[in-house]
């Protein structure tokens, strides 16, 4: 199926004009600003105060190229026509309630792009191996976002850049916006290379991986490692990464993480070294995780924790420091948002 796909779409490759971004989160303002400065016709799909704010003031985001305010036609997600490409930038956990939707916005040729951390839905989708084909439980216990979003349409897509949304339909992202996309089975195709041009010709920074499960699995590692620590002790990134008795621990959990990431194949593209180094250079940013847990939100924990220990369990692996900082973690996130008493 992915390989007709495929002939299909080399043989008249759509120009990606329609773009829409389903979330506009601090990720989802960033790449719909970036990408409607470039001239793309970007549509946002939103709900509640986002949508009217947006409606009323356009998007503002402040980034590594100043400031900007782009207006945009902005509606709720079912309202939407068939799109070229759709960004999916929603946490992990809301993505089933906005695919539920997604059916009007997909079009036979529509490339979708989930912008979201964690390991996804589609891991074990277009590649060969005794797990082809299985459900990741921990983020589609059901098979339903392998239903709505099917396969064939999917790019994967890495985020290497950090953003917060300090008010509805604001962004601020202060580091260089770097992206990784790559095929999901891993096949060379004249979409992915459309996507990617149209994104560096956006600002950012844009790389197609040739094995686009390697720099996933590196910044879920990233992100297994730092995010999670940073809910249990309020650190910035810096500090985690910096701080000697906070960077032993990131390190136990970095050589855990490692681990299942070798036993599923994976090539991580940082040492323990340089990932430690990367993280510090991104100075005094919290992490999403730590953002969402100081606003009450719910934790990304299930794509970014749960679903590397159902990988770990199934490779029989243990991980008792990422289960030891994940209950912390989960405990304060619980006390703080009143699901369990202190
Ligand atoms: N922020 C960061 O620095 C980084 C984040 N990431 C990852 O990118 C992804 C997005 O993160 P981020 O932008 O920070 O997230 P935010 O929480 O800032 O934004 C999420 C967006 O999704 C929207 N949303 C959620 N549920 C629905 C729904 N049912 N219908 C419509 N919209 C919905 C929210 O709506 P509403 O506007 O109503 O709140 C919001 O606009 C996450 O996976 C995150 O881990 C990756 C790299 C860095
Ligand atoms: C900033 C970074 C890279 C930290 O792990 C991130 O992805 C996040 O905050 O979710």
């Amino acid at each position: 199926m992915l390989r007709e796909f495929s002939e299909r779409i080399r043989a008249e490759l759509p120009p990606l004009q329609r773009i829409c971004v389903a979330g506009p989160g601090a990720i989802g303002i960033t790449l719909a600003t970036r990408m409607a400065l470039n001239g793309l016709q970007v549509t946002i799909a939103a709900r509640g105060q986002s949508l009217n704010v947006i409606q009323e003031n356009g998007l503002q985001l402040t980034d590594v190229y100043g400031k900007h305010t782009v207006r945009v036609p902005v509606a709720e997600g079912p309202d939407i026509p068939p799109q070229d490409v759709v960004f999916l930038s929603s946490k992990a956990q809301d993505l089933a309630s906005i695919a539920s939707w997604t059916q009007n916005l997909i079009g036979p040729d529509t490339i979708i792009v989930p912008v979201i951390n964690g390991i996804p839905w589609w891991y074990f989708e277009g590649e060969a191996g005794q797990y082809s084909g299985r459900n990741v439980k921990s983020v589609d216990p059901d098979g339903c976002l392998k239903r709505l979003l099917p396969s064939a349409h999917v790019i994967g897509c890495v985020a290497m850049f950090t953003a917060d949304r300090p008010a509805p339909g604001t962004a601020r992202s202060l580091n260089p916006l770097r992206l990784i996309i790559g095929e999901i089975d891993n096949e060379p195709r004249v979409r992915t290379e459309a996507l990617a041009k149209i994104l560096i010709r956006s600002g950012i920074e844009t790389r197609v991986s040739e094995r686009v499960r390697d720099p996933l699995w590196t910044k879920v590692i990233g992100n297994l490692v730092f995010n999670p620590l940073s809910v249990a002790t309020g650190a910035t990134l810096r500090e985690l990464a910096g701080d000697s008795s906070l960077a032993h621990v990131s390190r136990q959990l970095l050589n855990e993480a490692l681990l299942v990431a070798a036993s599923f194949g994976a090539r991580v593209e940082m040492s323990p070294r340089q990932l430690l180094d990367f993280t510090k250079s991104m100075g005094d940013a919290k992490t999403s995780m730590l953002q969402d847990y100081e606003m009450g939100r719910p934790l990304e924990l299930a794509a970014i924790v749960d679903a590397v220990l159902e990988f770990a369990d199934l490779q029989g692996l243990p991980m008792p420091f990422t289960q030891s900082v994940t209950t912390i973690t989960r405990y304060r996130s619980l006390t703080s948002t009143g699901q369990r008493s202190g």
